[in-house]
């Protein structure tokens, strides 16, 4: 038994007519050769082609089917034609105002000849697949830029850590926590670690495990340390510290602060060893002081330690002696002899003389054959016996130039802050004084300066103590 009419009737005709009214998706026939003979009413609604002007089409592919899948279609139909086999496939149809419709396309061979064609509309889930597809590819894209930038920042922190590794210059950055953030190998270097350490995430690692192993003075350090971070300053001063095996370190460092305001993450600190820079510049002021011949300290280092001795005795109460002596007959054996004669004789003079006084006692050579030393503490006995000594070592040398003996004496002049001038040029010009007397009475002898430290006249005593104010 059957609900519908019996087929080929009226009835039937309007039936069918009915039901593929209201079918949504297209259904259409192909008779063979591909010509369409039927398609359903539904092809309006897709494509704005009335179904009459789709059968009345010369070429219905030729209308309905996008241009660029024309070609394809056209040979999936004629391959199901053919073969009788169906296919299934996505295209494009064409709609009457140009833009392009989604179907999925049922092709099937009719058992008399020809095609019946099912298209389905799928132009929302084609949509959502686009979506999907740009924002697959957009997260690929994104994906490929982050991989270049990550290996662009790795080859930049590359770079910079070869730079920073190449200077010599230690770095060391730490986080708020004083953790280790990152460090150099000159700072390893510096501070003495083995030059494979890693001391990244360790806290306080330079104060804790270091400066108490390897500073000549921790304590100090780490109270510049703690002042420091105390401090206001965003980049400190200079610190000059030194370490137990000699060598001179700087340090400064630096706040750093993070891109919102007020907020720090870490410090930086630079170290600096200074060592050769400082002992190079020890040697040029060594050089600077020194006399060439001699290598005795010169009259720019006796007048620095002049005022340096005053100033300490003046401060202690103390004395200061000075005795400014002069070769006599020293001219006959540059004359006789040459230069060279002369330059040995006060070579070897000032190796004697340096061999006869003590160790807080400075031998200076101030001039040609003038040379001066600086007594702390003397007694007037004590700076005239010295005085009398160095007369006596000097005329005892002896020499031999050309196969002649030759020989110099010393006419030296005593001095003594604060009993004959209280101060350095007053004690110079009163040494002086009695230098010029020695020389007058005959040379080859001591004499004590008549001066009186509370007077700037000239005494005419020749007696040393008579104008001391003090008792040795
Ligand atoms: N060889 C040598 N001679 C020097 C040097 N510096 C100065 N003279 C000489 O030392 C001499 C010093 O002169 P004087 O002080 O008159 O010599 P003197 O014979 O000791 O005379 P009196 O001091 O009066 O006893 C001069 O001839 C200078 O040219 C030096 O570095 N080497």
């Amino acid at each position: 038994m059957s609900a519908c009419p019996a087929p080929g009737t009226r009835e039937d005709v309007e039936l069918l007519a009915e039901i593929a009214l209201g079918v949504r998706s297209v259904e259409a026939v192909f008779l063979p050769g591909l010509a369409l003979r039927w398609i359903s009413p539904s092809i309006e609604a897709l494509t704005g082609f009335s179904a009459a002007e789709c059968v009345a089409a010369a070429d219905a592919f030729e209308l309905l089917v996008l241009e660029d899948d024309r070609v394809f279609c056209r040979r999936m139909a004629q391959r199901v034609e053919a073969e009788g086999v169906a296919q299934a496939f996505e295209l494009r149809l064409c709609a009457r105002d140009g833009h392009a419709v989604w179907v999925q396309t049922h092709l099937r061979p009719r058992a008399g000849g020809g095609l019946r064609l099912s298209a389905e509309h799928i132009q929302a889930r084609k949509a959502t697949e686009f979506t999907l597809l740009e924002t697959v590819a957009e997260l690929r894209r994104q994906e490929a830029l982050r991989e270049l930038y990550l290996v662009r920042s790795n080859d930049e922190r590359q770079r910079l850590a070869a730079l920073l590794n190449l200077i010599r210059l230690g770095i060391l950055f730490i986080d708020q926590d004083r953790r280790v953030l990152y460090h150099n190998r000159a700072m390893l270097e510096i501070w003495g670690y083995p030059p494979e350490t890693v001391l990244v995430g360790c806290r306080d690692a330079v104060l804790k495990e270091r400066a108490p192993v390897v500073l000549a003075d921790p304590a100090a350090y780490l109270a510049h340390i703690a002042s420091t971070v105390r401090g206001k300053q965003s980049i400190s001063e200079e610190y000059e510290f030194h370490f137990a095996d000699g060598r001179i370190v700087t340090d400064r460092s630096a706040v750093v602060a993070g891109e919102e305001a007020g907020r720090r993450i870490g410090r930086l600190w630079i170290y600096e060893d200074v060592t050769l820079a400082r002992r190079t510049s020890m040697q040029l002021v060594e050089l600077a002081e020194r006399d060439e011949l001699t290598g005795l300290y010169n009259r720019r280092r006796f007048h620095e330690e002049l005022g340096r001795m005053l100033a300490d005795a003046e401060r202690r109460g103390g004395r200061l002696g000075l005795l400014a002596f002069d070769l006599d007959g020293f001219k006959p054996i540059n004359d006789s002899f040459g230069h060279q004669a002369g330059d040995e004789v006060l070579v070897r003079l000032a190796i004697e003389l340096g061999r006869t006084v003590r160790r807080n006692e400075t031998l200076f050579r101030i001039g040609g054959d003038e040379f001066a030393l600086l007594v702390p503490e003397g007694s007037a006995d004590g700076l005239r016996e010295l005085a009398h000594r160095l007369v006596e070592t000097v005329g005892a040398m002896r020499f031999v130039f050309e196969g002649r003996e030759a020989g110099v004496t010393a006419s030296v002049g005593i001095a003594r802050f604060p009993d004959n001038a209280r101060e350095g040029e007053a004690l110079v010009a009163a040494a002086d004084e009695a230098l010029y007397r020695a020389k007058s009475a005959g040379r080859n002898r001591a004499e004590v300066s008549g001066r009186r430290g509370d007077e700037s006249a000239r005494m005419p005593s020749s007696n040393p103590d008579e104008p001391a104010s003090r008792e040795d």
